[in-house]
């Protein structure tokens, strides 16, 4: 049972790594993520990832390895985190979100991430060759 899971993605153009800005509920309005969403029962998380991406980005894209580590979220839930890259679609925030941002390393830390996806994000960015 994947119960409780949810799995983002750390999706790279490049060596730019993408961010999106939640829009709801209002507590995490505001806050930036790894696009993703709620495993369902039964579902293998790399799928979750796979539909969460279409759904709220509009792209396909492809789990690659995942990012050593998992980080806990509010209500027993519990983040995953797969490297991914993008095979086709320009990211669009269609749903949860309301921006999204392709962040240069240099700009990696210049937004306000959530609490669970700051060292979500370091395990990403720690992986050799993050971003090839
Ligand atoms: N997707 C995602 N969610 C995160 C991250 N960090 C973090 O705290 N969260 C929280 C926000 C939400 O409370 C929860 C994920 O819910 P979600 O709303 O994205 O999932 P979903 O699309 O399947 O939502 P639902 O409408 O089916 O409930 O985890 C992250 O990096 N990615």
């Amino acid at each position: 049972m994947n119960d409780r899971i949810v799995v983002g993605a750390a999706l790279y153009d490049g060596n730019r790594l993408l961010a999106a800005r939640r829009s709801a509920p209002p507590e995490l309005a505001g806050g930036w993520e790894l696009p993703g969403g709620k495993v369902e029962p039964g579902e293998r998380c790399e799928d979750a990832l796979v539909r969460e991406l279409r759904e709220e980005l509009g792209v396909e894209a492809v789990p690659l390895e995942r990012v050593p580590g998992q980080w806990p979220l509010p209500k027993g839930y519990e983040l995953r985190v797969w490297k991914a890259r993008l095979v086709s679609g320009e990211p669009k925030p269609l749903e949860d979100h309301d921006a999204l941002r392709w962040l240069t390393p240099d700009e990696v830390w210049s937004v306000d991430w959530l609490a669970a996806d700051v060292p979500a994000v370091k395990a990403a960015l720690a992986l050799p060759g993050a971003a090839d």
